[in-house]
């Protein structure tokens, strides 16, 4: 019954609609407003405060490659961590990986866990996997209480730099992630697009720069939902055994023991090359002189 417009101060002047077939759930969580509703083209779509999180046609592209992108820059990675990604879909690629043993994840807010799960399935179907432990908190406090050279990835799935996820893109939280990561460990985050923010990202590269003192790379996907369609993200390593993110090393043997999930739809070993390669305004300023 007509369309939803994402309209945001993060994205001026410009918005993205989508046809409404039919809402499917509005609510508040302590966060924010979740809606979820069927689109015409796109499947289900999911918003939190007014902005596009995932839709079920293109949450492939930011999922797979979110995840992949990291994990198969490192031989045999075996402690995850997923900040955020609270509707699953990280999880669901995480378990591709059969060397990896643990996949922790905090999200802060159980309403997107339980619409994700209620709404979309093959999403949510991340939370089947056995080596999945769940923790509903934040992402900040989360990681101040973990031993240092604990994980060999954390993965940060987060919404914007307004609202719940503010501190995502903040110093100290980055220090955070450097402690729990072992030597040669490996981080990527959610890095916005080089076509909206030039300026957040030349912000994150020059922390990181700071912070992780292996490789600092950006990479980019295309996901036709999100303002400008593409969404990049910040690879990172800490100071350890090297990691080359532009040549994967750590090829998925693409089975997981949640029998029911798909064949990757988005990743390959080729795309993940590409994802590196930047136009010239964006290489001008993410990458050193
Ligand atoms: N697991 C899917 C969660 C996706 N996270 C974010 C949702 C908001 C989206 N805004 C894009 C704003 C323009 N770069 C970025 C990804």
């Amino acid at each position: 019954p007509g369309w939803f417009s994402e309209i945001s101060p993060l994205w001026p002047g410009e918005a993205h609609s989508l046809k409404v077939e039919k809402i499917l759930f509005q609510g508040k969580s302590d966060y924010q407003n979740v809606l979820v509703f069927q689109s015409s083209t796109y499947g289900k779509v999911l918003v939190l405060d007014g902005v596009i999180q995932l839709t079920e046609r293109d949450e492939c592209a930011y999922q797979e490659m979110i995840t992949h992108l990291p994990l198969c820059s490192i031989p045999n990675p075996k402690k995850v961590l997923v900040i955020g990604g609270g509707d699953g879909g990280v999880l669901r690629e995480v378990s591709r990986h059969s060397s990896v043993e643990q996949i922790d994840i905090c999200e802060i807010d159980k309403m997107v866990v339980e619409v994700a799960k209620q709404f979309f399935p093959d999403v949510a179907v991340g939370y089947e996997d056995p080596r999945v432990n769940l923790r509903i908190g934040d992402g900040v406090a989360f990681l101040k209480n973990v031993p240092a050279g604990t994980y060999d990835a954390v993965i940060v799935d987060s919404s914007d730099p307004i609202g719940p996820a503010q501190e995502l893109f903040e110093k100290p939280f980055f220090e955070s992630i450097a402690k729990a990561l072992r030597p040669g460990g490996v981080v990527a985050t959610q890095a916005e697009s080089i076509w909206l923010h030039m300026h957040i990202i030349e912000e994150i590269v020059a922390n990181c720069r700071q912070i992780f003192k292996g490789s600092v790379n950006y990479a980019w996907t295309t996901v036709p939902t999100y303002p400008s369609g593409m969404i990049g993200f910040m690879l990172c390593s800490t100071e350890g055994p090297a990691v080359d993110f532009k040549n994967p090393i750590n090829p998925i043997d693409d089975e997981s023991p949640v029998k029911t999930i798909e064949p990757l739809k988005f990743y390959n070993s080729e795309i993940h090359q590409a994802s590196f390669c930047l136009p010239s305004f964006a290489k001008r300023v993410i990458e050193t002189k």
